[in-house]
């Protein structure tokens, strides 16, 4: 039987890979079975076009980047990294835990068009293309992480980009693109019952270990169930 699939998700710089760290910490010691894994998976060759993307090889501009293109650069890499790395584990019923999924195409793609009816063609069609044309799995549980944006560009400045590039990529470059990546989470998240997770109180980072709670105490209803 297969396992569970549980997506850390959220805007650039937000601490995924750290609560991605802290969770599969915390259930290995629970002894549970469990992987983890990144999207773009950057040590693969298949993210060769993703990383060409965010360098600006096709464009500086972002949002001007076809999305339907783009998307598919980051469904292929995804293809590839479940086919090698962790299709059955998965299978056997192990817990990947995955920093970033298709739930980001969702929201860095969708966010490229500007009309209702565009958004909704587009993610039908990547749901088609990702779930079923390319047999990935649906996830069991996505933990959006929430953080406002000027805590994540803080964040985001104290750390190097991981494509390489001193100054981010083409999506960290552009903060009308990550404004509207933000205002479009809240609603992807109550269309698809993503569990948002709130990384500040008041004007406040929570800790790390704070917000792991929280993430953790949802993963475990979800596997009680
Ligand atoms: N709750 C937090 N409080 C303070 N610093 C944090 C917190 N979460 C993450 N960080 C730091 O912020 C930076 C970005 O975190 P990271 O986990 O790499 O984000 P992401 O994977 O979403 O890009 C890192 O330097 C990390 O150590
Ligand atoms: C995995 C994935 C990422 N992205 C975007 C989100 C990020 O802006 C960018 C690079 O991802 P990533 O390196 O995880 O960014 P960060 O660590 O700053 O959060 O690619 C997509 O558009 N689609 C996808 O399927």
């Amino acid at each position: 039987m297969a396992g569970y699939l549980i997506i850390l998700e959220g805007g650039d710089a937000c601490g995924k890979a750290t609560q991605t760290k802290l969770l599969y910490e915390h259930l290995q010691k629970d002894g549970e079975k469990v992987q983890a894994v990144s999207f773009p998976d950057y040590d693969s060759p298949s993210s060769a076009l993703v990383k060409m993307y965010l360098e600006g090889a096709f464009g500086r501009d972002a949002d001007a980047v076809n999305p339907y293109a783009a998307s598919t650069f980051y469904a292929v890499d995804r293809f590839a990294s479940y086919q090698m790395k962790w299709k059955t584990f998965f299978e056997e019923g192990g817990i990947i835990l995955a920093d970033r999924y298709t739930t980001s195409n969702m929201l860095y793609q969708m966010i490229k068009f500007n009309t209702t009816q565009e958004r909704q063609t587009y993610l039908q069609w990547l749901c088609d293309l990702e779930f079923y044309k390319m047999g990935l799995p649906v996830p069991d549980l996505v933990v959006l992480l929430d953080m406002p944006l000027h805590v994540s560009e803080k964040l985001m400045s104290q750390r190097k980009g991981k494509t390489g590039g001193r100054t981010g990529d083409i999506h960290e470059k552009n903060r009308e693109f990550l404004t509207k990546c933000h205002h479009a989470y809240h609603e992807l998240a109550k269309t698809y019952g993503w569990q948002k997770i709130d990384c500040t109180k008041g004007e406040e980072l929570r800790s790390p270990t704070d917000i792991h709670l929280d993430i953790y105490t949802k993963v475990k209803a979800l596997l009680r169930k």
